[in-house]
């Protein structure tokens, strides 16, 4: 394990500090709730080591401001800013291992740091301590995903494909089977500020989940598509699953992620409350 730790590249926090020593203690990361038995137990693809991710805002309100129209409007006027920095702590400590073949539903009330572990997974959040461990680059595919809304669906496709790394003539064969599977038809030819947010969504999901991924992680990508992209988008996930390689999947809509994966981990307020069997996880959720 501490040689496959080796292998895996490293996201990692101002602590622990010690590469060697460490990889002893990260391999047998406790896990915080009992591990469903059919989940997949082969090679490890995420190790997420205590981690914890903290947001600097600058200029946030004092405990004393808040609320407070007269300051807010007082302030404007002078033209002062604020001093004062806040620190969100959003992620408090996190733990688990991801393995090949995983699809992670990840849920939690809003703000309990889904997108935020996401992004962290993804290296795109550095660690305030602890760290992340993946094998193999991570792509996350957002509500946010950078497509240019100037440019036309068939621009962009091409871009995105390239920069997801293939070749011009992988882009040449993947090109129709992107248009197909987001079934925006024509809009192709229009640039993408013309697409309702289910057509952009639908095309983002195209795009990305054309290449297989090591590591798919998909935040709330398919909240805006309709039922039967859904279903081709659940259909999808199961096939990057089986070409051994790992999802995690943030959604709202329970029914997705429950259809869609083989474990559920319940994040509350920056912690992991529940890890394991999707129907016990989301059972759990809902009472609680
Ligand atoms: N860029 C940011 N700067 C400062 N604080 C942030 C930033 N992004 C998120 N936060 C804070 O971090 C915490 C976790 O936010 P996050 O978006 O990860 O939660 P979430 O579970 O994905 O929420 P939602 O379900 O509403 O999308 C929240 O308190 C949020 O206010």
């Amino acid at each position: 394990m501490a040689e496959l730790t080796k292998e895996l590249s490293q996201v990692k926090g101002d602590t622990p500090a010690v590469p060697g020593k460490d990889a002893k203690a990260r391999s047998t990361p406790e896990p915080q709730d009992k591990r469903p038995l059919d989940v997949p137990t082969g090679t490890p693809t995420v190790i997420v080591d205590d981690l914890h991710i903290v947001y600097r805002v600058y200029g946030a309100a004092s405990e004393s401001e808040k609320g407070n129209a007269v300051n807010a409007l007082t302030r404007i006027l002078k033209r002062q800013g604020r001093p004062q920095m806040k620190e969100v702590h959003a992620v408090k400590g996190v733990t688990f291992v991801a393995y090949h073949g995983d699809a992670i539903g990840i849920v939690g009330r809003n703000g309990s740091g889904k997108s935020t572990l996401l992004r962290a997974i993804a290296g795109l959040l550095p660690p305030h301590a602890g760290a992340v461990y993946t094998d193999g680059q991570p792509s996350l595919l957002g509500v946010n995903a950078a497509l240019m809304r100037e440019l036309t669906g068939e621009r962009n496709i091409v871009l995105g494909c390239y920069a997801m790394g293939m070749t011009p003539s992988e882009v040449r064969d993947k090109y129709q089977e992107i248009v197909d599977f987001s079934g925006i038809g024509e809009f192709v030819q229009l640039p993408m500020s013309t697409y309702s947010s289910g057509m952009g969504a639908r095309l983002r999901f195209a795009i990305s989940s054309a290449k297989t991924h090591d590591v798919l992680l998909i935040d709330e990508a398919l909240a805006t598509g309709d039922r039967e992209f859904r279903k081709k988008s659940e259909e999808r996930i199961r096939q990057i699953r089986e070409s051994a390689g790992t999802v995690f999947l943030v959604a709202h809509d329970l029914r997705v992620i429950e259809q869609t994966c083989n474990r559920v981990i319940w994040l509350h307020k920056g912690k992991i409350k529940m890890d394991g069997d999707p129907k016990e996880v989301i059972a759990a959720y809902n009472k609680g």
